[in-house]
């Protein structure tokens, strides 16, 4: 192993993400994580962002030769990596300057298709990629279309995989990882070939959309590794934990395919800067007194729920019967994970304990509950939503708005589900709050499909219900509607 610099230096040879989830921006984002100073050279602009690609605008060739020069004449770069580099032409440039200025430890992300299956680089720059860059790559890190593009076969399982790599070396790359991701399965299984030693990692497949790119973050952890004088095998070892790690905190950025969460941020999604505007238009309240405390009714009942578009569960537990702490406990950590899973956020009624202890997102509290201060202090990380029923209580509560996500409204119409509901309010107290307000607005109480665009159309930003959803006849119907969709 050699020495680590104090300051290790890499290099990222990439085009940028205007979205700051893919490309250049991840690859910087995550050399910073672990404390890597990271130097660009930019192939290429693209306008895109969550939503997809909108334009693409390749660097001049020149220019990329600029960047390089200007580089090498002042720092020490101990490992560069490359991402997507456009087309052939541009290809041919890189490779030209890796030789020129005998970069050694070069990682290729050889960006060719994109997660959808779009071409993103075309015959040319693949044959390019072939013959000029990765007789200088020290590691490859195709996914499996990208490694089918390379070897000339398809992959479909571990053998074929190990079968792929070994033909990609025959392009003079000594060491090959092929990604896994896109075979089916619960996990994520990459091979990997280094000179004659061969491994396979495993990591999880998280359900979620909000890992916008993974490749280009993987390969930029190994170049930051190798920047600090790491070996090859322990730096993809660290990668693959590193992935495993950021995509179980998903960012809640953006209305599509999100970022990744490179700098580890800590309950990033309680953030509530973070929340969307989609976030809170569909709450389901919702506890075992109203299954008939049959557990897995409820559950079922919310992965259902989930499907079918609700954007914040709410474990409420009112009832005649009482139930325990730990069986509390127990149903609020499986509905938290049902939750994780959509990119749904979790809430817990009243019990700030419950909602510290089960990792929820979030704590709903009515006005006599725990005071939003307390909260605050004993659980900064908690979103928190308040009841507010009339102006009285909203002027009442005005030092603690700033720091809710929302204000939960109502009742605006009678309700049978809460014994002790206040007066209802109706859609023009409803006005009057939201108006006043300067935060989400979620009514509640009483409310149904048939009555929720008046809800809407009176200011509400989202709408939490009991009733209409347990016993909707047809959740997906009931949850469009009743998020106005
Ligand atoms: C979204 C939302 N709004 C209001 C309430 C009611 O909370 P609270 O006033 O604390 O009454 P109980 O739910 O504890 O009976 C809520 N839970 N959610
Ligand atoms: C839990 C709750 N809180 C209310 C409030 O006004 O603060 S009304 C309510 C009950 C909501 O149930 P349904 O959707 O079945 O009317
Ligand atoms: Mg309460």
């Amino acid at each position: 192993m050699r020495a680590a610099k104090q300051y290790p230096t890499a290099l990222t040879i990439a085009g940028s993400d205007s979205g700051g989830g893919a490309g250049m921006q991840a690859d910087i984002k995550t050399m910073q994580h672990f404390q890597v100073f990271s130097t660009n050279v930019v192939v290429g602009l693209t306008a895109q962002n969550t939503l997809g690609v909108q334009g693409a605008y390749p660097t001049d060739e020149a220019v990329i030769d600029a960047q390089f020069d200007s580089l090498m004449a002042d720092f020490d770069i101990q490992a560069a990596k490359t991402g997507a580099l456009f087309d052939a032409k541009r290809v041919a440039k890189v490779a030209q300057n890796v030789s020129r200025y005998q970069i050694k430890q070069l990682v290729v992300d050889p960006v060719m298709v994109a997660k959808g299956g779009a071409a993103l680089l075309d015959e040319a720059g693949v044959q390019a990629m072939k013959e000029s860059l990765l007789p200088k790559a020290f590691l490859v890190t195709p996914n499996i279309p990208e490694a089918e593009l390379l070897s000339g076969m398809k992959i479909q399982n571990e053998a074929d995989m190990a079968e792929a790599a070994k033909r990609i070396q025959r392009f003079g790359v000594a060491n090959v990882m092929v990604k896994g991701g896109h075979l089916p399965g619960d996990e994520v299984t990459n091979y990997v070939l280094l000179g004659s030693d061969s491994f396979v990692l495993t990591g999880k497949k998280v359900d979620t959309k909000r890992k916008h790119g993974t490749g280009d973050t993987l390969s930029a952890a190994i170049t930051a590794m190798l920047a600090k004088g790491i070996s090859l095998k322990r730096a993809i070892l660290l990668a693959n934990d590193y992935m495993n790690a950021i995509v179980s905190k998903p960012l809640y950025i953006g209305q599509g395919h999100g970022p990744l969460n490179h700098g580890l941020w800590s309950n990033p999604k309680k953030t509530f800067a973070n929340l969307t505007e989609r976030a809170l238009r569909c709450q389901l309240v919702v506890g075992l007194a109203n299954v008939d405390y049959d557990a897995n009714r409820l559950f079922d009942l919310v992965r259902a729920a989930c499907e079918a578009g609700v954007s914040l569960v709410q474990y409420r537990e009112k009832g005649e019967r009482s139930v325990d702490f730990e069986k509390r406990l127990a149903v609020a950590v499986t509905l938290s994970r049902i939750c994780q899973k959509k990119d749904v956020l979790f809430f817990i009624d009243d019990d700030v304990d419950l909602a510290i202890a089960s990792g929820a997102d979030g704590v709903h509290v009515g006005q006599d509950d725990t005071s939003v201060a307390s909260i605050v202090e004993r659980a900064p990380q908690l979103l928190i939503g308040l009841s507010i029923s009339t102006m009285a209580e909203f002027e009442k509560s005005r030092s603690s708005l700033a720091d809710l996500a929302y204000i939960g409204v109502g009742p605006v119409f009678d309700t049978k589900t809460k014994k002790d509901a206040k007066p209802s309010i109706g859609l023009a107290g409803l006005k009057r709050i939201k108006e006043a307000a300067q935060l989400p607005v979620i009514a509640i109480g009483g409310l149904t499909e048939e009555n929720a665009a008046g809800v809407y159309e009176a200011g509400a930003d989202g709408i939490a219900v009991i009733s209409a959803i347990t016993k909707s006849d047809n959740l997906n119907r009931t949850v469009q509607k009743l998020s106005n969709l």
